[in-house]
C-alpha cells in the first residue's frame, strides 16, 4: 500500500512523498539496533577484561557505558529527539552546530529533529558517534574500541583470499620490470577491481554479521565483471599512465573504508601502484573513531601491517615488511582527519576543514572506497540516475577523483538512461543488496550546480526518514 502525500518544508522545496519501505527506514529501524545490541554484548563479554585491567573502577566503567548504549538504544527506538553531544572532544561543538542546523530546518510544527524525523546520513553518523561518547565518558575503558573484535574476525576469517592476494602479488613482483603498457594496464585493473570487490567485506551492512572474503578472489574477476555497473577504469588508466609519463612523482591518495580484507586490498593495490611506478607516493585515510563497524582507524592500520608481518606464510610476511618499510619510508603515508567521522556532505569540505581540502589538492588521483563515501561524495541526494557523476558531486573537486564501491544504498548517478530502470526490473533490491559494483571515475575537473532533488525515504507510517536537508 502506497499513498501520495505533499509537504511543504522550511526551505520552501515541495516533495512528493511516495510512503514505502526504504532501506534507510530498515537501516534506523531495524540494523542499528542490532548494532547497539551487540555493542552492548561485547561490552558484557568484557566484563573481566575491565576488572582485570583496572579493577573495580574498570567494572564500574564497563556498566557505565552498557547503560549509556542502552539508553541510546531506547532513545532511537521510541524516536525521541535527538540531543547535543555533551563530552568534550575535538569535534563536540563541530556535531552540535550541524544539529542546530538541522533544527534550522524544521518547522516548527515539525519540533526538533528525530531519529525518524532527519535526514539518514545524519542520524546514522550521529549514531556512531555517540557509541563513542559512551565509551569516552566511561574512563578508564574510554579506549576501548567495542568494533576491534569484529574487525579481526574479519581479517582472521579472510587467511585463504589474503594468501591467495598476497601470492599473486610477489609472483608478480618477480616480472613486473618487464611488462609492457598493456599487461601493466591489464594487472592494474586486476589490483583495481580486487579493491572493488574488497568493499563487499563490510560489518555495517551485515548488522556485525560475519561478512569475510572466502573464496579465492583472483580467479574470480571474470566472473565479477558483469557486476560492475559503471566501469571507467580506461580512463583511470589513461589519466595516471599519463601522469606518470609527465611527472617525476606521482602521488595517489586512498580514503579507506573497511579494515579487515578491504584494507589488505587496499594495501596491496597501494603496493602494485609503487612498485610498478605508477605511483611514487600514497596516502592513506581513515577514520580518527571506531566508525560505521568495519571502518579502518589508525589501531586497525597497524595492527594489521603488524599481523601480515607476523605471517607464517612467506609471502604474505614479504608484504607485510614490505608494507612496514613503506610506511617508514613516507611511501605510505596515513592521515585520519576528524572530518571524515562529521556528518557533512563532502561538497562542505573545503568550508568545514579547509586544511584537508588542501592536503587532497596535492593529489594526482583520490580513490573514494566504499558506500558511504560515496553517499557523501554525493550528498546523499536522490538525484536522477542518469546525473553525471561529477554534477552530483557539487562543486567538491580537490582532484580528479574516483568512487570504488559497491552498492548499498539508494543512491545512484551516471547511469546510461534506462540502465536503472532495467537493473530495477532484474533484481528489485540492485541499489542496497551489495551484489552490484561501481567503479566510477570523474577525472575531469568540471563544474557544476547543485539540481539534485533532496532524497526522501519514507517507510509506511506518516514519520519519515529523510536524506540530507
Ligand atoms: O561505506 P561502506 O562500508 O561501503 O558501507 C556503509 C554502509 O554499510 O552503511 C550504510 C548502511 O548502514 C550504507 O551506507 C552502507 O550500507
Ligand atoms: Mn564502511
Amino acid at each position: 500500500m502506497t499513498n501520495l502525500m505533499l509537504i511543504l518544508l522550511s526551505d520552501n522545496i515541495v516533495y512528493v512523498v511516495l510512503f514505502s519501505r526504504s532501506f534507510a527506514y530498515l537501516t534506523i529501524k531495524d540494523r542499528t539496533p542490532q548494532i547497539l545490541t551487540k555493542v552492548i554484548d561485547t561490552l558484557h563479554r568484557h566484563k573481566n577484561e575491565f576488572f582485570e585491567k583496572h579493577g573495580e573502577e574498570g567494572t564500574e566503567a564497563g556498566k557505565k557505558a552498557i547503560s549509556l548504549l542502552s539508553k541510546l538504544r531506547n532513545e532511537l527506538q521510541t524516536d525521541k529527539p535527538i540531543v547535543p553531544l555533551v563530552e568534550k572532544f575535538v569535534d563536540t561543538d563541530i556535531w552540535n552546530q550541524y544539529l542546530e542546523y538541522q533544527q534550522s530546518l524544521m518547522k516548527e510544527s515539525d519540533g526538533k529533529p528525530r531519529w525518524f524525523h532527519s535526514p539518514w546520513l545524519f542520524v546514522e553518523c550521529y549514531m556512531y558517534r555517540r557509541i563513542h561518547e559512551a565509551l569516552t565518558q566511561s574512563p578508564p575503558i574510554d579506549d576501548f574500541d567495542v568494533f576491534k573484535e569484529l574487525k579481526e574476525q574479519n581479517f582472521f576469517e579472510s587467511q585463504e583470499s589474503i594468501i591467495s592476494l598476497c601470492t599473486y602479488l610477489q609472483e608478480l613482483m618477480r616480472t613486473i620490470e618487464e611488462l609492457d603498457e598493456d599487461q601493466l594496464k591489464n594487472e592494474f585493473f586486476k589490483f583495481l577491481q580486487i579493491s572493488l570487490w574488497g568493499n563487499k567485506c563490510d560489518l555495517s551492512l551485515s548488522g556485525g554479521e560475519t561478512s569475510s572474503q572466502k573464496n579465492d578472489l583472483i580467479s574470480s574477476l571474470e566472473d565479477l565483471k558483469p557486476f560492475i555497473l559503471v566501469n571507467d577504469m580506461e580512463r583511470l588508466w589513461s589519466l595516471l599512465s599519463k601522469k606518470t609519463r609527465e611527472k617525476a612523482s606521482v602521488r595517489v591518495d586512498i580514503v579507506l573504508d573497511n579494515s579487515g580484507f578491504e584494507l589488505t586490498t587496499d594495501l596491496v593495490l597501494a603496493d602494485f601502484l609503487l612498485s610498478s611506478k605508477l605511483a611514487t607516493e600514497i596516502h592513506f585515510y581513515g577514520k580518527r573513531i571506531p566508525w560505521f563497524v568495519s571502518d579502518t582507524t589508525i589501531h586497525d592500520f597497524n595492527w594489521l601491517i603488524e599481523q601480515v608481518k607476523h605471517s607464517n606464510h612467506k609471502w604474505v610476511a614479504k608484504c607485510g615488511v614490505d608494507w612496514e618499510n613503506c610506511v617508514k619510508m613516507s611511501r605510505l603515508v596515513y592521515h585520519d582527519h576528524i572530518f571524515w567521522t562529521l556528518p557533512h556532505e563532502y561538497c562542505a569540505m573545503s568550508q568545514v576543514a579547509p586544511d584537508l581540502y588542501a592536503e587532497l589538492q596535492k593529489a594526482d588521483l583520490i580513490l573514494f572506497k566504499g558506500d558511504l563515501n560515496y553517499r557523501k561524495l554525493t550528498g546523499d541526494r536522490k538525484w536522477a540516475f542518469t546525473i553525471p557523476f561529477h554534477q552530483a558531486l557539487s562543486d567538491f573537486h580537490p582532484a580528479p577523483l574516483c568512487s570504488i564501491r559497491t552498492l548499498k544504498a539508494e543512491i545512484q548517478v551516471g547511469l546510461q538512461p534506462g540502465q536503472g530502470e532495467e537493473l530495477a526490473a532484474s533484481e528489485p533490491s540492485w541499489l542496497t543488496s551489495g551484489n552490484l559494483f561501481y567503479l566510477q571515475t570523474f577525472v575531469l575537473h568540471l563544474t557544476c550546480g547543485m539540481d539534485g532533488r533532496k532524497h526522501k525515504i519514507e517507510e509506511d507510517e506518516a514519520d519519515g526518514i529523510w536524506r540530507n536537508g
